[in-house]
């Protein structure tokens, strides 16, 4: 009888509503002004219909806090993303369950861990960058850090080895089925044979059945004592008695997680650089600083990142104008109430990272690249600043995305200069992650280093 009003807003059109004009949108990097005029008309709590489902949109910092903190809200997993992924991957859990499982990953992923990874990450970017950037005219930024993070990933995660052409071979039979089997995440899942989905569900049984591969081996190992459960994520899930499902799930999970984001955050880094050049000088300079202390085939320590502040509020500044993470979908678990109005039970909350991370009033000119800002970061009020989402779900992986992305762009910076190729206007689509056009084709010419 009390009950508050729905938000306002509309459901559209019968099982429609707004999500292919929204989605038109977001393909075509104007995410940002659909939404705009979406709150314009109806204020900062409003409904509308995404994907056949009625769903609440929330902007700004109190609804980023409701949407991260409250006890009446967990992570909605999309219908295609659960075909893709499997059920039983900690998006799905609450509670002590979640706990457990997420507590094996972070075992691998808190920063005593990732202190652990610097040397093997520092191995594989300089790998990479022998591989397909020295000796190279011109670099398309996005595919080659796809492949950088994937392959830090695999070595230094998952410990497939580069020493045998067996372990070659599953590392790029899953490059091949992960590439194909995220792309199955956005579509509309319609599995029907030919539909792009059902090629993407067939990507999905391949990547799983050589992720059932590696479980197998990897127990044997155990079993005969030749490994521990510290030795990699997958190893510690056997040894905690995780069924054998939800490995699989909560791996494929995992390097779907780990790999994209970050690729898009060094390419987005790469090309502010480039556009920014006296941010550019300083981060020169703080790597060059670095760089002369060391010998030339000395890898980068721990101690290294930790002078690399510049660096990191750059990447910072990075994740603000170019989230890799839209959104966070979530759905409601109870009646809830917020702002006035009344979410009903089972209706999905979406919050989107920009309309905090581009207001001016906490990001004064939000459209510039102002590294400083993340300096000091004491001021910067909570719930503004997320593109690691928030509450309990929170990313568990940003400080291996922060190793990664310094020891990256200490070796890009130290070792090469680059320029927008001619004919790469440098603009993107902004979903389902930023992906620049070209993939961001960029010329590049040797610096002075030029060791592996
Ligand atoms: C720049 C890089 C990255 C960005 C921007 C990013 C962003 C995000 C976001 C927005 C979420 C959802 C959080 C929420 O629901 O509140 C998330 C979840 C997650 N991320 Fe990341 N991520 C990055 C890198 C990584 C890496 C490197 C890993 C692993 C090595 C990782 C593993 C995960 C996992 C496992 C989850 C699910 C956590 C849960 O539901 O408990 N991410 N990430």
């Amino acid at each position: 009888k009390n009950m508050k009003p729905l938000p306002p807003g509309s459901f559209g059109l019968p099982l429609v509503g707004q999500t292919l004009s929204l989605l038109r949108a977001l393909r075509a990097n104007a995410g940002d002004d659909w939404l705009g005029r979406w709150f314009a008309t109806y204020g900062p709590v409003t409904r509308l219909s995404y994907f056949g489902c009625p769903t609440a949109i929330l902007a700004g910092a109190p609804g980023n806090k409701f949407i991260f903190s409250s006890a009446s809200v967990a992570p909605k997993v999309p219908a295609s993303m659960a075909m893709m992924v499997g059920r039983r991957t900690i998006r799905d859990m609450a509670g002590d369950e979640h706990r457990r499982v997420r507590a094996m990953m972070v075992q691998f992923l808190r920063p005593d861990a990732c202190k652990r990874h610097v040397a093997g990450v520092d191995a594989e970017v300089r790998r990479h960058l022998g591989d397909q950037w020295h000796g190279k005219a011109t670099v398309a930024v996005m595919p080659a850090m796809k492949d950088l993070t994937f392959d830090v990933m695999c070595t230094v995660l998952f410990r497939l080895g580069r020493d045998s052409s067996k372990s070659e071979a599953t590392r790029s039979e899953l490059a091949t089925e992960f590439q194909q089997l995220v792309k199955g995440i956005t579509v509309i899942p319609l599995n029907l044979p030919f539909t792009s989905f059902s090629k993407c569900l067939a990507a999905s049984r391949r990547g799983r059945r050589a992720v059932a591969g590696i479980i197998h081996e990897r127990r044997i190992k155990l079993e005969t004592g030749q490994s521990s459960a510290a030795d990699d994520v997958v190893t510690h899930m056997i040894a905690e008695g995780l069924p054998d499902a939800e490995i699989i799930d909560n791996v494929v999970l995992l390097m779907i997680a780990a790999h994209d984001t970050t690729a898009a955050l060094l390419t987005f880094l790469i090309r502010h650089l480039d556009a920014n050049r006296e941010a550019y000088d300083k981060v020169v300079h703080e790597q060059e600083e670095i760089a002369r202390c060391k010998e030339p085939d000395e890898p980068l320590s721990w101690e290294d990142l930790s002078k690399m502040r510049y660096t990191w509020a750059a990447a910072l500044e990075t994740l603000r104008l170019v989230p890799p993470v839209f959104s966070v979908l979530r759905k409601t678990t109870a009646d809830i109430e917020f702002g006035g109005y009344h979410i009903p039970k089972g209706w999905q909350l979406i919050q989107t990272m920009s309309t905090t991370q581009m207001d001016a009033a906490i990001f004064p000119e939000p459209g510039r690249f102002v590294p400083e800002r993340f300096e000091d970061t004491s001021a910067m009020p909570p719930f503004c600043f997320i593109p690691f989402g928030g509450g309990p779900h929170v990313c568990p992986g940003n400080e291996f995305a922060r190793v990664e992305t310094l020891v990256a762009v200490h070796y890009i910076v130290t070792r090469f200069k680059w320029k927008l190729a001619s004919g790469c206007d440098g603009s993107y689509v902004g979903f389902p992650l930023p992906y620049p056009s070209q993939g961001l084709l960029v010329d590049i010419e040797p610096r002075h280093h030029q060791t592996n």
